[in-house]
This record gives structure tokens, sequence and C-alpha cells, in this order.
């Protein structure tokens, strides 16, 4: 006998969170729980604003009519939507068994606001990984910013992400800033400028590695070799199932380059099966999970080591029961 439930939540996110251009005040989404004679799985569907192609309504509906096909005793194929297939995969995944319980629970540390707040974090550290936006604020202070920090953690190696803010000229304008010496521990910078195009020429021009986030998603075809691209962030929430995930990381390693798993600001529960995903396809990459402190409460699922309380199910609202 199968049965399944679809349910709602929400979680304040921190005043900080800017996506795009708009301020997100609270993370909106859902998880899902399969029980059959094995046991249960569960997985979350929360696209995300201004960058999910679907909206949360077609999610939902498309999400019911899929359990539905399933406790009714079919195999339907995986959702077009890739927040519904990425979730139902997980909870699939884990009924089968096939997620590791062990995750890999270290992340590329954060930093969206007070670079002071990530030298403090990161001191701490023995080979300190962070990840920081540029492209908020003038090109010429974030390239002196992180030039400083480069220059005062000498172990420190930093992934940046630009979300395609800058023109070719002001992205070369952020490069002058920065030390040659220096650029070889900019593990990559995301989509620093408009156009691909602009973002390869920056890349050749200035010796200082890309990766392609958004673009991916838009031209599957740039997962090919190119000059100056080390890495393509993959984020499942947006890419689709397991299985395609488990594509583009293969297609992603054959070229040479390195696929990089990371959030789409999921819950805690989301959050730690991206990580045991990660553990899975690309052990030996830190992954780029962390996304967590960004919120104030965990849900059903605890991440190792965070201190943030943990609400259960009186969190959920039930939208969908089969
Ligand atoms: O990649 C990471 O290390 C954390 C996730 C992250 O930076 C992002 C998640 C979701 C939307 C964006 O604001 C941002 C990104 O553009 O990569
Ligand atoms: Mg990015």
């Amino acid at each position: 006998m199968r049965s399944a439930t679809l349910f709602g939540y929400q979680l304040a996110l921190d005043a900080g969170v800017v996506l795009r251009e708009q301020r997100l005040k609270s993370r909106l989404g859902m998880l899902v729980k399969l029980v059959d004679d094995r046991g249960e799985g569960w997985g979350e569907i929360a696209p995300l604003p201004q960058f999910s192609v679907e909206t949360p309504e077609l999610a939902q509906m498309q999400a019911a009519k899929w359990l539905e096909r399933w406790c009714a005793g079919e195999q339907p194929p995986d959702s077009p939507l890739p927040s519904v297939a990425f979730g139902i995969s997980c909870a699939l995944a884990e009924l089968e068994g096939q997620l590791p319980a062990e995750g890999c629970w270290q992340s590329a540390t954060l930093c969206s606001g007070d670079p002071d707040a990530l030298f403090e974090r990161l001191q701490n550290q023995s080979a300190p990984l962070a990840k920081m936006k540029v492209g908020l604020y003038e090109a010429v202070r974030d390239g002196m910013q992180v030039n400083l920090l480069l220059e005062a953690l000498p172990d420190l190696t930093l992934r940046l992400d630009a979300n395609r803010s800058w023109t070719l000229e002001k992205a070369l304008q952020f490069a002058r800033y920065i030390s040659n010496e220096l650029r070889g521990r900019i593990a990559f910078i995301e989509e620093p400028c408009r156009t691909v195009a602009e973002s390869m020429a920056f890349a050749r021009q200035t010796g200082i590695a890309i990766a392609w986030d958004e673009s991916l998603r838009d031209d599957a075809t740039l997962l090919s070799a190119q000059q100056g691209v080390r890495a393509v962030v993959i984020k499942p929430t947006l890419t689709g199932s397991i299985q395609k995930v488990q594509q583009q990381v293969a297609a992603a390693q054959r070229l040479g380059l390195t696929p990089v798993i990371s959030s789409a600001l999921e819950s805690s529960l989301g959050l730690t099966q991206l990580a045991r995903l990660a553990q899975q396809l690309t052990p030996g990459t830190v992954p780029g999970l962390d996304t967590l402190s960004l919120m104030q409460k965990q849900l059903l699922r605890h991440w190792p080591g965070s201190t943030l309380p943990l609400s259960g199910k009186e969190e959920l609202q039930c939208l969908w029961q089969q």
C-alpha cells in the first residue's frame, strides 16, 4: 500500500537576503512524504523566486498529480518542473535506500555582507574556503576587498559570485585591484558579466577562472571545455531529478570541469539531502551549501553542528494527502 503527503512550510529569512533585485523575507516551500511497505522517504520541493521557472502554485499542482498516480501504483515519469522532479526523486531515493546516510557537511563559508564578520569566521579554519558575493557595490571596492582578504589570510581560497552584474569594463576594473600573485587563489568567479561572451573575455584577459551557474541552466550546451572556465555550479532544485543531476555531474567531470553542488536556499531537510548527494556524486569537492545560517530555524532534520532551533511537523501545513 502506498500513501503520500504534501506539506507546505514557511521559514523566516534574515533581513539581508537579496535575490537579484528582490529582498526575500521568507522562504516558502513544500515537503513531500512517500510511504510504502519499505518505510518512508522525504523530499523538498521549493521553487526559488527569481531563479526557478515554475511558480509555487504550478509546482504544487504538478506534485499532487504525480503523487496521485504514484499512490495508484503507477511509476509516473519525472515532472518537467525541476523543483518537483528533484524533491520527488529524493523521496524515492530515500525509500529505495539509495541516498547515503553520510553527507559532506563541509561547505564554502558564505559571505554576503560584512567582510569583517567573514574574516573572523575564516581565521579559525585550517584550509579556509569562502564564497563571497561581488557586484552589489562598486567594482573597485569589491576588488580592494577581495585583495585585502586574500592578503590577510594567506591560506584562503575564494569563490566569488557576481550574478552577471558587470559589464566587461566593470569586471576588468574589479580585476585591476587584485594583484597578479593572488589571482590563483580565486578558485573561480561565477558569472562575472551580463553575457557569456563578456564573461569568457574576462577570463581570458585576467587569468581569473570563471564558473557557470545561471548560464548553464539557460543553455546546456555551455557544458563544454572552454578556456578559462573551471567549474559549473549545479543547483539540483533548479536542475531536476537526482538522475539529471548525476548526468550533469558526469558530463562536467568528463570535460575536466569541477561540478559544485549548491543550495537554492532549501530548508535544513533539503540541505542535508544535498550534502548527502554531494558526498555521493562529488566527493572531494566542497559543495556550496552554507545557506542555513540565513534562516532562523531548521526543519525536521538537523544539520550537524548547527545551533539553530529545530522545528517539527507542527510547522508544516498539510496541502494534499492520500
Ligand atoms: O553557492 C553557494 O555557496 C551558496 C548558494 C548561493 O550562493 C546562491 C543560492 C541561490 C541564489 C543565489 O543568491 C546564490 C547564487 O547565485 O549562487
Ligand atoms: Mg551563483
